[in-house]
């Protein structure tokens, strides 16, 4: 099944806002780089993910998607999370994507194993929607969507539970997944704590944003 991964990348100035209380901007942007291009990586690696698309108006995240193959739609506004992805969604369909994945620029210990695991189920025909809740559990990380276009996404507090209500609105099946890679998504400094545990834990992986860790904490 055609499938292409749809990444949204703000603005690195306006990026990390929860996090100015824990790193000055320049670490902030620094580490916005980093998890960026290991999230580029990984998908790359995914045999499951025939394309990627990184919409974003940030030009240091554009040369990352170029330099990692992956296609650049311009986001001239910053309009929100959701609302890049909305753009994708359409770029998808016109390149004749049946399914996407939806995958933040923030989750860099994403495992290539992991993406492939959330897209190897046959699908069952219909409308399908998969959720990937964050390490909180009342959040979104990644959603699944089945067609591309079978619900828009609604990121921010509670999305969880309102993507579930919109995928049965939708007549979608809806399933729910908790890739241990896929759950962290860094937006707080207690998340960066949950990082920094993380790559302890695990070898390889997110080379980019474990050599950078270090030098900015
Ligand atoms: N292209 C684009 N991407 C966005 C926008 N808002 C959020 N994103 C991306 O969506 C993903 C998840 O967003 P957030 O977790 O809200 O990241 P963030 O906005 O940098 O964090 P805060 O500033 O703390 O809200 C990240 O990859 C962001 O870069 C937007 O307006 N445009
Ligand atoms: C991360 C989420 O939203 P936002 O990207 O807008 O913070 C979310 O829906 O859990």
């Amino acid at each position: 099944m055609r499938t292409i991964a749809i990444v949204p990348v703000k603005r690195f100035s306006n990026a990390k806002q929860r996090l100015a209380d824990t790193l000055p901007a320049r670490s902030r942007v620094a580490l916005m780089q980093a998890m960026v291009t290991d999230v580029l990586i990984a998908l790359r690696r995914a045999q499951l993910v025939e394309g990627v698309i990184v919409v974003t108006g940030e030009p240091i995240a554009e040369q990352i998607a170029i330099n990692y193959n992956a296609e650049v739609l311009p986001d001239a506004h910053d309009l929100g999370h959701s609302e890049a992805v909305a753009a994708g969604v359409q770029w998808a369909l016109g390149r004749g994507a049946e399914r996407v994945i939806l995958v933040p620029g923030d989750c860099p210990v994403l495992d290539p194993a992991e993406v492939d695991g959330l897209l190897a189920p046959e699908p069952h025909g219909g409308p399908e929607v998969t959720i990937v809740p964050d390490r909180h559990g009342t959040g979104t990380n990644a959603l699944v969507l089945t067609p591309p276009d079978v619900m828009p996404a609604s990121f921010g507090e509670g999305s969880r539970a309102r993507h579930a209500e919109a995928a049965k609105a939708a007549g979608a099946a809806v399933f729910e997944a908790e890739p241990l890679t896929l759950l962290l998504d860094v937006d707080t400094g207690e998340d960066l704590e949950a990082l920094q545990a993380r790559l302890e834990e695990i070898r390889g992986g997110a080379s980019h944003t474990r050599g950078l860790l270090p030098r900015i904490l």
